[in-house]
């Protein structure tokens, strides 16, 4: 592994302003066709790793709230949600500015244990002051097509100025959190599902999703793209060969979903920690020019 992993637990000083204020080792990864490149911040543990991410979170909030009055998060499910424990209890965040969407829901009642929602409110939102009707949830018990559009009609009704559109008419939200699945999966867009193609509906349906529940909602590859910032949080052991695969093993560019997550105007952050990134020759990135430098 590369000498710029820090020793589990501990925060490596920023010495550019790359990552300033997040801890971690901020690494930049250019794509091998050099379209776009992504920020990889290496932190020493899981635990630090929710640090740095809560910290990015809550800069980006007040970011958002200083320049527009509002701050759009949108969550991923699984194991995302431990890392947004730090946010509870957190001083200085004006949580009343901030609205909640979910770039992927299971088509199920909020009380399940398969709800993103239900994960959500459970470990972090329950726990902070967010004013109910600013946290976007699927509407229940609908066919999951009609739970589609429904959402994406929430999304259509916010206030403009809470979510503008781009030149596109795309909405562009303040910061999107992704976890991956370990078959590259991002949000509910599946390896080789036909959702990776579709280009003029935000939000889609997925009835066949390979890893249970089958029945799900997810924001399309276009709005995901459109954000303003984006983090993929990867963590744990369990995450090392799939980031490996995304990062480094180019064989099949853009075969996996997460290799499409290239926002267009917006910021690409990858969060790893010791674990996720012990795969990564990142040492190697710093000598080719493919991989430019680190700090
Ligand atoms: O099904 C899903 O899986 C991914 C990854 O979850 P994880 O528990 O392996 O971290 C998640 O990002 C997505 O939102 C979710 O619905």
């Amino acid at each position: 592994m590369g000498a710029h992993l820090m020793p589990s637990g501990e925060v490596a000083p920023i010495s550019t302003s790359r990552g300033a204020g997040l801890g971690g080792t901020p690494h930049l990864f250019a794509y091998p066709n050099k379209d776009s490149e992504a920020e990889v911040i290496q932190f020493g543990s899981a635990d630090t790793g929710a640090q740095g991410l809560c910290a990015h979170v809550a800069e980006l909030a007040d970011k958002a709230i200083k320049e527009k009055g509002s701050f759009t998060l949108v969550l991923s499910g699984g194991s995302l949600f431990k890392a947004l424990t730090p946010l509870v209890g957190q001083q200085g965040v004006d949580f009343s500015k901030w609205h909640v969407l979910f770039v992927d829901e299971r088509n199920v009642p909020h009380s399940s244990a398969d709800s993103n929602y239900k994960g959500a409110y459970d470990t972090f939102l329950g726990k902070v002051p967010i004013p109910k009707e600013q946290i976007y949830a699927i509407a229940e018990g609908l066919p999951v097509e009609a739970a589609a559009t429904e959402y994406a009609g929430q999304m259509l009704r916010m206030d403009p100025i809470v979510l503008p559109r781009n030149a596109s008419g795309l909405p562009v939200l303040d910061l999107i959190l992704l976890g991956i699945g370990p078959d590259g999966h991002v949000a509910s867009l599946f390896p080789n599902h036909k959702e990776l193609a579709v280009k003029d509906s935000w939000v889609l349906s997925v009835n066949n999703s390979p890893k249970p529940p089958p029945e799900r909602i997810t924001m399309s590859l276009p709005v995901i793209n459109a954000a303003k910032a984006i983090d993929v949080v990867a963590f744990g052991a369990g995450k090392a060969e799939v980031v490996q695969r995304i990062l480094e093993v180019q064989s099949l560019p853009g075969a996996l979903p997460a290799q499409l997550v290239r926002p267009e105007e917006g910021k690409l952050r990858w969060l790893l920690d010791a674990e996720s990134s012990s795969r990564l020759s990142i040492m190697q990135w710093q000598d080719s020019k493919a991989f430019p430098r680190s700090s």
